[in-house]
């Protein structure tokens, strides 16, 4: 058992130097019965926009401030003690930029125990302990809470989560052995694993309280007050704590294992087994079934320790920190002002992609949005899709009445170019066939005003030969969505030769709006994510075209860390699709990137996988890997380390001359693109950092990417 007391901390303010210290208020409340609560306030003197962080000043602060309590109890001055925090925010826990400055992993083992020493001092003030959670609780901040005997929490709380294991490390102060003891296994699963790959979902206060994280639930407008007398209800024996969703022995004994297999086969299929986080989290669940609280937050000190040195934690930190600040002033944006008003919005084409952008346009802008194609019939198609998830956004409560009725007024349909008259904003998603889009612009042009902006959904032809037939080429932007849309926040924003300044400018306030996050890429084949992924596709088709198995090419690229293989990938684009993205790299770059016979056949066959009912995979299809099978004696397989090894090399090189070409701004634009085009894991930190830690940057151009190069301490 570790003796926290023995440690010395002393070591861990170097770490920061600048923290914005919480402090810890304490101020005794008479109670209704008479009692006397000393109730500490976490503050940091900052306005709503920079809550409670903690560091290990703030950590140390509120230890000594619980030691004072103990002290108290002891003597008799006070009969319970309860945490808050200022106004709508409890803690949102480290500062992650602070951890990330982490020097070794000894230190980190401190910093992490640091948090049990200062938390356990909760547990054993002597008397009761409460947490009132009035808001904000994240990570650190939740488990400042779980440390505390009995829980109240506001119901109009935003956001409370532990968000760790989306950023590469586990709840480590606590919550990996505390929660699924307080809530059970399932639920603890969704909150420490599934909610944070989900997008990092949070819950609001009322789904924390049906979970059994807090004990009460009381709303904003008395909540100190309500709670305060929810707790000498507590203390005086009036009120009767309820727990239904703490563990008993048959869920123990037989739910909990299941649930833990059951949730590492959906990780498996879901995200592979690279991202070390999720599983760490997995295995400290399974070991909370049984053992002391001390045991747990031992083993929560090993795990954390690790993961805070760790490539993938930096890697999480370099990703997070694009995602929350690159991605949110997009480098080479032209003034904003700049940017022409879009008051109504055309687009050509009523498929697969328009369709669904469609529905983001009316969403986003509420303007009117006029669909086009190239019969009724396919326009009502996409109306009728387009209607339908407004439906079903409406049933789900997702919007009002009010806002339906809205939507659905603002969409239209119509065969008839001329009701894009007055459209300001016309993007197109017919056939990605160049005459079919230079025609479909050509003749928009005749209907559309001087200022209108025209924005193409290409996904690899050029911008510029698009707008080869337009009068006027300079108000033609790319503007290349990813699908699912609703989903994938990236918009490649194409700034071909041609594209005058506001035109960009429109388009990057317009991808705002959308809540998208945009970045601005050169007119080049593929533009960023595509010309990855056919590198990588064009790679492993080529390894089976030469005779190396299914089986070990689908695995071969799973430490690259993609959420799925490249078949599978294959599978979802569509194999047609797959073949034309191939097709047009070859004839971009035909020295560097393959085209594949064999993928057309596969193509016009249909499909790679068996599937059974359910589309879960069961194997290969028989007649797909007859048709890629090379003859007897032509084959000349690859092993998995080789086809890795060819894929990271030719990536480094495609890298580095997309920047030599400025294809984009930094390299730091190529990662974003992967994570939030590609859905690359942010443990993996972007393309660039892993090519470097992998040594393929200095093998292939003899420097890397990042200096120094991102990756985790000894
Ligand atoms: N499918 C994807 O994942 C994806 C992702 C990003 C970009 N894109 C790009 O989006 C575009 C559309 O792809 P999609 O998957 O939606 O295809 P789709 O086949 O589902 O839709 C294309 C639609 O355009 C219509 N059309 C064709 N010619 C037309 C014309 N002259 N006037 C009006 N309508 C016309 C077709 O009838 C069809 O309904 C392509 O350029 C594609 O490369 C697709």
């Amino acid at each position: 058992m570790t003796d926290y007391s023995t440690i010395d901390f002393s070591g861990l303010e170097a770490l920061s130097a600048d923290e914005v210290v919480t402090h810890s208020y304490v101020r005794d409340i008479r109670l209704p019965s008479g009692k006397t609560l000393a109730l500490i306030t976490l503050d940091n003197g900052r306005d709503h926009t920079r809550p409670n962080t903690l560091g290990p000043v703030t950590l140390m602060e509120y230890g000594k401030t619980l030691d004072a309590l103990t002290e108290r109890a002891a003597a008799g001055e006070i009969d319970a003690v309860a945490v808050t925090g200022k106004p709508y925010i409890l803690a949102a826990g480290a500062d992650l930029s602070k951890v990330g400055e982490i020097p070794s992993q000894a230190v980190a083992k401190k910093m992490a125990q640091l948090g049990h020493f200062v938390f356990g001092k909760m547990k054993n003030v002597g008397v009761p302990s409460f947490a009132f959670v009035n808001g904000l609780a994240l990570g650190g901040g939740v488990e400042v809470a779980l440390a505390a005997d009995y829980r109240t929490i506001d119901s109009s709380t935003p956001a409370l989560a532990l968000p760790e294991v989306f950023l590469g490390i586990i709840p480590g102060w606590g919550g990996a052995y505390l929660l699924p003891n307080l809530i059970g296994i399932e639920n603890a699963l969704k909150v420490i694993v599934e909610n944070p790959l989900k997008n990092n979902r949070t819950l609001k206060g009322q789904d924390a309280f049906d979970l059994g994280i807090a004990d009460a639930i009381f709303g904003p407008a008395n909540y100190l007050e309500d709670s305060l007398t929810w707790a000498d209800g507590v203390l005086t024996g009036a009120v009767k704590v309820k727990r239904p969703n703490e563990p008993g022995k048959i869920e123990r004994m037989v739910k909990w294992d299941v649930a833990i297999g059951i949730a590492r086969k959906m990780l498996e299929s879901r995200i592979g087994t690279v991202a070390k986080s999720p599983y760490a989290a997995l295995d400290l669940l399974k070991a909370a079934k049984s053992g002391t609280p001390e045991e747990g937050f031992a083993r929560e000190d090993d795990a954390l320790a690790e993961l805070i040195a760790g490539d993938q934690f930096r890697a999480s930190i370099y990703a997070f920190d694009l995602v929350q600040k690159r991605a949110k002033r997009p480098a080479g944006a032209p003034d904003k002002a700049l940017a022409k008003p879009v008051t109504k919005v055309g687009i050509i084409g009523a498929g697969l992609m328009a369709s669904q952008f469609a529905l983001l346009f009316v969403r986003r802008l509420q303007v009117p949005v006029v669909i086009t194609d190239l019969d009724q019939a396919r326009v009502d198609k996409g109306l009728d899709y387009i209607r339908g998830e407004i439906a079903t956004l409406l049933s789900k409560g997702r919007i009002s009445p009010d806002e339906s009725n809205r939507l659905n007024a603002l969409i239209h349909g119509t065969t008839d170019k001329a009701e894009f008259n007055d459209a300001d904003w016309v993007i197109e998603a017919v056939f990605e066939e160049l005459g079919v889009k230079q025609d479909v612009f050509a003749e928009i042009e005749k209907h559309v005003s001087e200022t209108a902006v025209l924005a193409t959904n290409t996904s690899s032809l050029s911008v510029e030969q698009i707008g080869a037939k337009l009068a006027h080429p300079e108000r033609l932007v790319g503007f290349h969505f990813f699908n699912p849309v609703a989903v994938m926040p990236l918009v490649e924003v194409v700034n071909a030769p041609a594209t005058d300044e506001a035109t960009l400018s429109t388009a990057m306030v317009t991808a705002a709006k959308l809540k998208k996050n945009a970045v601005i890429t050169r007119d080049t084949p593929g533009f960023v994510v595509n010309r990855i992924l056919a590198k990588v596709l064009g790679e492993a088709m080529h390894a089976v075209d030469t005779g190396t198995s299914f089986e070990v090419m689908n695995r071969a690229l799973d430490p690259f860390g993609l959420p799925m293989t490249p078949f599978e990938l294959l599978e979802l684009v569509g194999l047609k699709v797959g073949a034309h993205v191939l097709d047009t790299h070859h004839a971009a770059f035909p020295d560097r990137f393959f085209e594949s016979e064999n993928l057309h056949g596969l193509a016009e066959h249909g499909k790679i996988f068996d599937r059974d009912g359910k589309g879960k995979i069961t194997g290969f299809d028989k007649k797909a890997v007859a048709i890629v099978t090379p003859p007897k004696g032509e084959a000349n397989p690859m092993t998995e380390a080789e086809i890795l090894r060819r894929v990271e090399d030719g990536l480094a090189d495609e890298v580095h001359r997309m920047l030599d070409d400025d294809v984009v701004h930094a390299a730091e634009d190529i990662d974003l693109c992967l994570i939030l085009g590609a859905g690359y894991p942010f443990q993996m930190g972007g393309l660039t950092p892993y090519l470097d830690r992998v040594g393929a940057s200095e093998r292939v151009f003899g420097d890397t990417f990042h200096h120094p190069v991102i990756r985790g301490v000894e």
